[in-house]
């Protein structure tokens, strides 16, 4: 079986903390590739996402370059309405025989986890990779009992940066360089993205 992992993120903008997520979970997990899916309406952000989604999505083909093992999807933004990550692992299962799927997520979404859609559907779909976030506490012990063994925590370097963060910095005219890769900076700014 063809291991690989999926980070789905609303990415608006992506930035190095998903980019090391995706490879911490990479390496410690053995998984093959990741597979990075821009969410077309995120479920659980009222106000998400800001930038458009060719954009977003654009960003996250900057950020992963040419790695070998990353691989860009546009999967839920063509599908469009609330993307729902069961709806994405039952069609990508379909299309995509002899893999098989871990979720990457980082410590806010594990705690969220049973508010998912059809989470108990997914986890017999699904494996769950969550990794740490500053300033999160992982409540990894409190899940029910059907995730119990479906969750493998993963270690990474530490990164406080979210796209709240870029978002902020851009609207109050600070540097964000350095916090997302070069070519998502320069996009970001050639662009006019996150100015107001
Ligand atoms: N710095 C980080 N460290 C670990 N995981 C992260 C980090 N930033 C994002 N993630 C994880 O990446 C996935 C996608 O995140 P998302 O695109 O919502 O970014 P975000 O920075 O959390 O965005 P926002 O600030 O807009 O809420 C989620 O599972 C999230 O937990
Ligand atoms: O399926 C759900 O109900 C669900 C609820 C919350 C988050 N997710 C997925 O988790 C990933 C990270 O979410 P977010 O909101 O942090 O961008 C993204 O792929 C979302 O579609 C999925």
């Amino acid at each position: 079986m063809i291991q690989v992992g999926l980070m789905g993120g609303t990415f608006d903008p992506i930035h190095y903390g998903h980019l090391l997520a995706a490879e911490s979970a990479r390496e410690a997990c053995g998984l093959d590739e990741v597979w990075f899916i821009p969410s077309s309406t995120p479920p659980l952000k009222p106000n998400a996402p800001y930038a458009e989604p060719q954009e977003r999505l654009e960003m996250v083909y900057r950020a992963i370059d040419f790695q070998p093992y990353f691989r860009a999807m546009d999967i839920e933004l063509e599908r469009g309405g609330v993307s729902y990550t069961a709806d994405t692992v039952r069609e990508l299962k379909d299309l995509y025989p002899g893999r098989a799927f871990s979720i990457i997520v980082g410590a806010d979404r594990i705690n969220d986890l049973p508010q998912w859609h059809q989470i108990r559907e997914l986890s017999e779909l699904a494996t769950f990779i969550a990794l740490e976030r500053p300033g999160v506490i992982m409540n990894d012990k409190d899940l029910p009992d059907f995730l119990r063994g479906k969750v493998r925590r993963c270690e990474m370097p530490q990164i406080g940066i979210s796209s709240t963060l870029i978002r902020e910095r851009r609207s109050q005219g600070r540097s964000i360089r350095f916090l997302t890769p070069d070519k998502v900076y320069q996009f970001i700014r050639r662009n006019g993205l996150y100015e107001s």
